[in-house]
């Protein structure tokens, strides 16, 4: 089947400055060299005028040659560097679709990637989450996995499975040989120990990642009146919330996403907690309580000092017990971890440092090494648990099978499981055969 070439605005959406067009494919050079003049199979960048078919004139820009495989996808890649009006580029589309060129479909450049083995599936994702990263902290997670950090780690694990169960297929084959020093394969169990110790390790790692990547999820909660409505104003600085002296103004969540630091935080305002016969005011509160299950962290509001001081829900997050009003209040011998007035600032600067403290702990946990996404982690816990059995097991042919497993799962993540040449291995340290 032939493979067909395609075309894509890879710049943003004209008129711009400089519009970027890619072409990938097996035509690609003959398709722009027709257009504007032959081209030279090396990297190289030209600067060219670009023409129809009857010879008029579109546009004069730079064309840059990548001959596969050591382009983007592994085909032969062609970049149009054009003015970047809306006419130049509709033209110029419109010659490529003419010379036999199709409009490409999202990701399909990447997925040709993909297929050509020029990125693995945890590359891929990378890529895909920096180009969507919003936030310094995103970038920088997005950046490791797209460069393949990640993939090399996950690939060293698969590797040292497939070294343990050569050295078991070496005792099993040629256990009446004399070049496999006895028991060989006893020597391999301290390493998969340990190599279960670092995966379970990365699930940690990876579930904080989540963290970074779709937000730290901060809920204010606590009765009515408490000020939580105010408080959401003030750490986002507008005015997304009403504020009244009724008791029972916010019914809804109100969501607003902060850049703190770098960190994405998604801040929720919820309904204040209380028995209420309002079916209204009911569903808010039942909403409240959703939230705060769902919390990465609770801000636990109360006014400082007021009789309902106990707390009115139940959560497993981290909570900050936050005392308000603190301009009504002379401080007593209260027992908060901060106390807030909107009308301090410094108070609510204070408490923003104690939300970034909280954040930063949990980021120290992953910022060293390279962390997955969600997907990740079911076969990285399936993983865990085939090595777990391959310890646990007497039979050594049924503990290289859990090995077998074991690395088959760390393959699923990056999309390649290699037919492993086990055999290559064993020649490679012993001299069995000779
Ligand atoms: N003096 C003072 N008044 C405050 C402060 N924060 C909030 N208030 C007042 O307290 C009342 C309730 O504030 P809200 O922010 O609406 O309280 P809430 O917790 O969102 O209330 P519900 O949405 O009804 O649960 C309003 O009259 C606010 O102006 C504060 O720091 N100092
Ligand atoms: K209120
Ligand atoms: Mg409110």
């Amino acid at each position: 089947m032939v493979v067909p070439t395609i075309f894509a605005l890879s710049s943003g959406s004209a008129p711009s400055g400089v519009a970027v067009i890619r072409i990938s494919g097996p035509s690609a050079f003959d398709i722009v060299g027709r257009m504007a003049g032959s081209l030279n199979r090396i990297r190289g960048m030209n600067l060219r005028t670009i023409r129809d078919r009857n010879n008029s004139k579109i546009d004069q820009g730079l064309i840059l040659t990548f001959p596969g495989p050591a382009s983007f996808t592994g085909e032969d890649c062609v970049e149009l560097q054009i003015h970047g009006g809306r006419a130049i580029v509709a033209a110029i589309s419109r010659e490529l679709l003419e010379q036999g060129c199709i409009a490409a479909e999202a990701g399909e450049f990447t997925r040709r990637a993909f297929r050509n083995g020029k990125m693995d599936l945890v590359e891929v994702e990378g890529l895909g989450d920096l180009i969507a990263a919003d936030t310094e902290m995103q970038r920088r997670l997005a950046i490791e996995q797209a460069s393949g950090g990640l993939s090399l780690l996950y690939q060293g694990w698969a590797n040292r499975l497939t070294h343990a169960r050569a050295m078991i297929e070496a005792e099993l084959d040629f256990a009446d040989e004399e070049d496999v020093p006895g028991s060989v394969s006893d020597r391999i169990w301290p390493d998969i120990t340990l190599l279960h110790r670092e995966i379970l390790k990365q699930v940690t790692a990876t579930q904080s990642g989540r963290l970074v990547r779709d937000g730290f999820n901060v809920v204010i909660a606590g009765p009515p009146n408490a000020g939580k409505s105010s408080l959401i104003n003030a750490l986002s600085g507008r005015d997304v919330a009403i504020v009244t002296s009724l008791a029972g103004t916010t019914r809804d969540l109100i969501e607003v996403e902060l850049d703190m630091d770098g960190f994405l935080v998604r801040l929720v305002d919820t309904a204040g907690i209380r028995e209420t016969d309002d079916v209204v005011e009911r569903e808010g509160v039942r909403r409240a309580r959703r939230a705060v299950e769902s919390a990465d962290l609770v801000l636990d509001l109360s006014e400082i000092d007021s009789p309902a001081e106990q707390t009115s829900f139940l959560t497993d997050a981290k909570r900050l017990r936050v005392g308000t009003k603190a301009d009504l209040h002379p401080l007593g011998d209260t027992h908060y971890d901060a106390y807030i007035s909107v009308s301090l600032p410094q108070t609510i600067d204070h408490l923003r440092s104690l939300i970034l403290q909280e954040l930063k702990q949990s980021w120290e946990a992953i910022s060293s090494l390279g962390v997955g996404r969600l997907r990740h982690i079911s076969h990285l816990q399936q993983a865990s648990i085939f090595i777990e059995d391959a310890l646990k097991q007497s039979d050594i042919v049924l503990r290289a099978e859990s090995l077998r497993l074991a690395s088959d799962e760390l393959g699923r993540i990056t999309g390649r499981v290699d037919v492993e040449d086990l055999l290559g291995v064993i020649f490679s340290e012993f001299c069995i055969g000779k």
